[in-house]
């Protein structure tokens, strides 16, 4: 499947166990999986994987398993298999889901399909169910908005750029812990950039009018479209496709200037914005009328067009509006990232052969 074919799922799909394979045998163990993992229950589903939670008897703690669907499906679903799973096994880090363990389906070999599942920190929600079910105080809002920050500084620093921030790629538990969630669509930052990326309402403008080149910064607009989300149990920009979530875009932001026009590199994409009716930016003080002036001041300097002028993550952790958790002396940065298949044109065969190197020499770390 390309890019550009992933499906945009409905949001509240039932996840099931269906297609688990409970009875495998565990690649590094002598316990099957099941014994090792007990009691699973369905708790997630998106594009590319099923989610369970079970119970790890030998660590003693709970722990979420995502069966990958399909990762050899196609070349593309290889790739993006393979990705999320260094990704993850590389980031170590307090603010972002990381990979305790990793196995495959029974008597699996190189030369033949078989499942994947990844073993991670089990948390107890992800943003998108917890607004559907409660309003957010202030104070907790300010806490996930300063844990997203302080994981993107992290993946950033290690030239990750995660690329599809979304309230369900944000879990969350009990005690407002959060780690961001899934990095299937994350790429090494200095990566050609493909149109497709984010699900469509979290989609940065720059991404959507194709910029020759976009940054990081796509993920500190992802950031502003869940914070305002946060703010209103409403999704910012809830368009039913792409001139439709631009024209949300302009209403509320007023219609960017020339000079930002002229750095879109799409022609028609230009064009199209200046047959539009003209919109002036919204005050947001009305628009999120009853917020915190701090966090409609931090929202107004992420919700800019231009990503050049968009506050910066180090900036938006120093600011006001997150001043009392911030704490440069505990925000660390992460190791550089370098895909090793960065330059491969690997075909199916290949990617699998990959894919099941890494699982038999997968060596558990602490995570944090
Ligand atoms: N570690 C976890 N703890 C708790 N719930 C989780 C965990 N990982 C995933 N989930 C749940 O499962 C859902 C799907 O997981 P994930 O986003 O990783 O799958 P995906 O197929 O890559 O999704 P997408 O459609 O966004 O690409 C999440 O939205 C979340 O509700």
């Amino acid at each position: 499947m390309a890019e550009d074919e992933i499906p945009i799922l409905p949001l509240d799909l039932e996840p099931s166990l269906e297609g688990w394979d409970t009875t495998c045998i565990h690649k590094t163990t002598w316990q099957t999986p099941q014994a090792r993992y007990s009691d699973l229950q369905p708790i997630g589903v998106g594009a590319f994987g099923t989610v369970c939670s079970a119970y790890d008897l030998k660590e003693n703690r709970r722990v979420a398993i995502k069966k990958m669907i399909e990762p050899f499906g196609s070349k593309d679903h290889a790739k993006r298999a393979f990705r999320e799973m260094h990704l993850l096994n590389h980031c170590n880090h307090e603010n972002i889901v990381g990979l305790l363990d990793i196995f495959y389906s029974p008597c699996s070999s190189p030369d033949k399909n078989f499942d994947v599942y990844l073993v991670m920190q089990m948390m107890s929600s992800d943003l998108h169910s917890l607004l559907k079910n409660q309003a957010l105080g202030d104070e907790h809002i300010q806490f996930f908005v300063y844990q997203v920050f302080r994981g993107l500084k992290y993946i950033h620093s290690a030239k990750i750029v995660h690329r599809d921030l979304k309230p369900n790629n944000i879990a969350v538990n009990e005690n407002s812990e959060l780690r961001i969630l899934d990095f299937g669509l994350a790429r090494e930052k200095d990566e050609a950039m493909t149109g497709y990326i984010a699900t469509r309402w979290y989609r940065a403008p720059e991404v959507m009018l194709s910029w020759t080149e976009y940054d990081d910064k796509v993920d500190v607009w992802g950031v502003g479209c869940v914070m305002a989300e946060m703010l209103t149990r409403r999704p910012l920009f809830p368009g039913v496709d792409h001139v439709n979530l631009l024209g949300l875009m302009l209403e509320l932001l007023g219609t960017p200037n020339e000079e930002y026009l002229n750095q879109i590199t799409s022609e028609s994409a230009r064009n199209f914005i200046r047959t539009l009716p003209v919109h002036n930016r919204k005050q947001f003080q009305v628009y999120f009328n009853g917020a915190n002036p701090d966090a409609i001041d931090l929202l107004e300097k992420i919700l800019i067009f231009d990503p050049n002028k968009r506050i910066s993550v180090e900036d938006a952790l120093a600011h006001p509006y997150l001043t009392k958790y911030a704490d440069p002396t505990d925000e660390p940065i992460g190791p550089i990232y370098i895909d090793p298949t960065k330059d491969a044109d690997l075909n199916l065969e290949e990617w699998r052969k990959m894919i099941f190197k890494f699982i038999e020499n997968f060596k558990p770390i602490d995570r944090l």
